[in-house]
């Protein structure tokens, strides 16, 4: 039976305290298939406990916490609606990844065939009959996300997925849950670093001290830093030279240029204008691919609207 609501996570109203720690507090907000929803918010904001209330691995205080307009534990088959990634070391380290999977498979309801498909979609066929304990933090990753996908499922809630993965990786990360979003799934990966995911997600949900501090989509949002004079002016400049961009910059605008989250060879730069980068980079002789003027770095907004620190790489760190 197909209704409107299928693949619809909703939170309403939403609290729970741990003792004298509101973790959540009154806290709504909904997430629709077909998009890639960030659920952001600097380290102990809540989105962990909101993550395990909607997965009834936590009971709430208050409010309410539904996928497809019913509570995970009243779902039959939850296995087959939602896939889970909270942590990405649960597994038994002398069990091979295939077997981890073979394992779960009858409880999923799924078949060993399934097993397969799910280690190639997260590229660890090569790796299938490796034992978890000697996988390296990008790969249990990797595993986590087969696991997730095991039983097809519509909604896909995802913990800080590009933890512990390298660039390479994170790339890799954003074309798999752009692939899973336009399939039709609900996808909401939560991170404590918006410009991790800004390249990845269509709408964001903002949270802070348990409370919702911000819910739109992203060209919103990039629309609010402009409004308020937060976002940076700033140019994405590009190259396969990573080393002759890292010199490039190094030299010309030292403290300005900051790291694009999950890429190498590439940079934004701060208030130099793009016809300048790309003079630069040809007296310079370093090849560029991309040059993109106005893009909108937009961890400044995020910082005003979360009153924190997100742990976004400092401009020295690429610069020096
Ligand atoms: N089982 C628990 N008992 C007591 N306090 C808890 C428990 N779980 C979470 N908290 C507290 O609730 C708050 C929210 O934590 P939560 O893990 O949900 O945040 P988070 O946004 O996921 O942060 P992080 O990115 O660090 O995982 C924190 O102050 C945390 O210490």
């Amino acid at each position: 039976m197909t209704t409107s609501i299928d693949g619809v996570v909703s939170v309403q109203h939403l609290s729970k305290t741990f003792g004298s720690v509101h973790a959540v507090e009154d806290l709504s907000f909904e997430v629709g298939p077909g998009r890639v929803t960030g659920f952001l918010g600097p380290n102990g904001a809540g989105k962990t406990t909101t993550l395990r209330m909607l997965l009834g691995l936590v009971v709430p205080t208050s409010g309410t916490a539904t996928i497809g307009g019913q509570r995970y534990l009243d779902l039959p088959r939850p296995g087959r609606v939602v896939g889970a990634a909270l942590e990405a070391s649960s597994f038994h380290p002398g069990r091979t990844a295939r077997d981890h999977l073979r394992v779960l498979a009858p409880q999923v309801g799924v078949s060993t065939k399934r097993c397969d498909e799910v280690l190639e979609l997260v590229g660890l066929s090569d790796a299938a009959r490796r034992r978890a304990g000697g996988f390296s933090l990008g790969m249990r990753q990797r595993l986590g996300l087969a696991t997730t996908l095991l039983g097809d499922p519509r909604v896909l809630l995802l913990d800080e997925p590009a933890n512990g993965l390298d660039p390479e990786g994170i790339a890799w990360l954003r074309s798999l849950l752009r692939y899973l979003a336009a399939e039709g799934r609900t996808v909401l990966v939560s991170s404590h670093v918006l410009s991790e995911v800004q390249q990845t997600v269509d709408d964001v949900v903002i949270i802070a001290k348990g409370r919702l501090v911000h819910a739109s989509s992203l060209p919103e949002l990039e629309a609010l830093a402009r409004r308020e004079g937060l976002a940076r002016r700033t140019t994405l400049l590009a190259s396969p030279d990573a080393a002759g961009l890292e010199r490039l910059v190094a030299e010309r605008w030292p403290g300005r240029a900051t790291a694009v989250p999950g890429r190498t060879g590439a940079v934004w730069l701060q208030d130099v204008e793009a016809h300048e980068a790309g003079a630069a980079a040809f007296a310079a002789g370093v090849e560029v691919h991309e040059l993109v003027p106005g893009e909108v770095n937009l961890e400044d907004v995020f910082l005003r609207l979360t009153g924190g620190h997100t742990g976004a790489p400092a401009a020295a760190e690429v610069a020096a």
